[in-house]
């Protein structure tokens, strides 16, 4: 039996289950991905939005953005059912170190995520990822833990590190020794910062602001300083929750591509986007089997949100991230159906 409908007022419009989530104990978890920019990462939030729907997952997505990022892929995102949340940047100390990839500077931003308290549990997806195969059991794992999957350190993003240097893998431990009275203790367990499981909470953001504040930033960013703080506490989970594309010509014998279930589009070349297949690996079979498949739920118009709730769809605005007015407009011309909650802004 559908919720009482309430034409639509000030405040914020939110869908059906939204509507439902803010009674006591339904549904306190999201998936959660970040974008920054005017540039076409939008294109992979859409694509996560459109494949997580296809994977039948029963959890909203909310899409943390900057600023910077423009009203019209503000109302793309909630024309696609997403929950989008601005967010104010975050900057890491100055200093001279140079990033793996120059850009990695506003990842930082991500850190953001652990305010939204609204949630008891959230996955982090990467907007260069896809979901194809249901992992909303990963909501169901023990807390007090941070859940990820183990990266891979054969790339050459990673020469600037002595594990590189030496040819040590944590994917391929026995393959190099590592010689602990020359180097040292092995590093600790590291892991890819694309995807993971978290629980949001202030005390801990609170905690990771004044821990930012006096780490020197480094190649990898963001990625870098959660593995540090986070590192007591990092369970590893299978690869196949996040599959970096460099694990299938750097450790194929930890692939088993038919049971992969979320994969990640991080090797140079291979945002499906911007793909061409000139860059080094990108003319793989593989490669091109994955992009394909990430293009066909991009633009599988089946899975837009419209068509997939029916006409009876409602989206979710809130007026701190997307201009109402013009978008209320052209949702009633529609005959978008909607319901007003309170807001539940973090
Ligand atoms: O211009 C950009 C660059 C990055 N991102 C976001 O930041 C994440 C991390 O960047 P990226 O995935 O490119 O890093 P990689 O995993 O490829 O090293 C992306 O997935 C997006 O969610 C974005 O929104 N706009
Ligand atoms: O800002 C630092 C970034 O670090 C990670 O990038 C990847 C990518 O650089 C690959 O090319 C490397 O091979 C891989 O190891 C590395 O982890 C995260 O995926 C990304 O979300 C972001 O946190
Ligand atoms: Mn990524």
């Amino acid at each position: 039996m559908a919720p009482e409908i309430t034409p639509i007022a000030n405040g914020t419009l939110t869908t059906a289950a939204t509507t439902l989530a803010k009674q006591p104990s339904i549904s306190k978890c999201a998936y959660v991905t970040f974008l920054a920019g005017n540039g076409d990462y939008v294109k992979g939030v859409v694509g996560l939005a459109k494949g997580l729907r296809k994977a039948k997952s029963k959890y909203p997505l909310v899409v943390a953005i900057l600023p910077d990022v423009p009203e019209d892929h503000r109302r793309i995102l909630v024309s696609q059912g997403c929950i989008v949340r601005e967010i104010e940047p975050v900057s890491p100390p100055d200093n001279q170190t140079e990033f793996a990839m120059a850009y990695y500077v506003i990842n930082y931003s991500k850190l953001r995520i652990w305010k939204f308290v609204e949630y008891s549990r959230m996955i982090y997806l990467d907007g260069d990822i896809q979901v194809f195969e249901n992992i909303d059991h990963l909501f169901d794992l023990p807390d007090g833990h941070f859940y990820a999957v183990m990266d891979c350190f054969c790339e050459k993003t990673w020469a600037h590190t002595p594990q590189y240097k030496v040819g040590y893998c944590q994917q391929r431990p026995d393959k190099v020794n590592w010689a602990v009275d020359k180097m040292g203790p092995k590093p600790a367990l590291y892991f890819n910062a694309g995807m993971f499981v978290y629980e949001p909470s202030l005390a801990i953001y609170d905690e990771l602001m004044k821990k930012l504040k006096i780490t020197p930033p480094t190649p990898f960013a963001e990625q870098d300083f959660l593995n540090m703080f986070f590192r007591d506490v990092y369970r590893p989970i299978p690869n196949a929750y996040n599959l970096v594309l460099a694990m299938l010509w750097r450790h194929p014998e930890n692939v088993q591509l038919e049971k992969v279930k979320v994969v990640h589009y991080c090797a140079a070349g291979s945002k499906p986007w911007r793909y061409t297949g000139e860059e080094e690996n990108m003319e793989r079979e593989d490669i091109k089997m994955l992009v394909k498949k990430w293009w066909e739920i991009y633009e599988d118009d089946s899975l837009d949100y419209g068509n997939w709730v029916g006409s009876e769809a409602a989206v979710v605005v809130d007026p701190e991230a997307v201009n109402v007015q013009p978008f209320l407009a052209a949702l009633s011309e529609a005959g978008v159906v909607h319901y007003v909650t309170a807001p539940s802004a973090a």
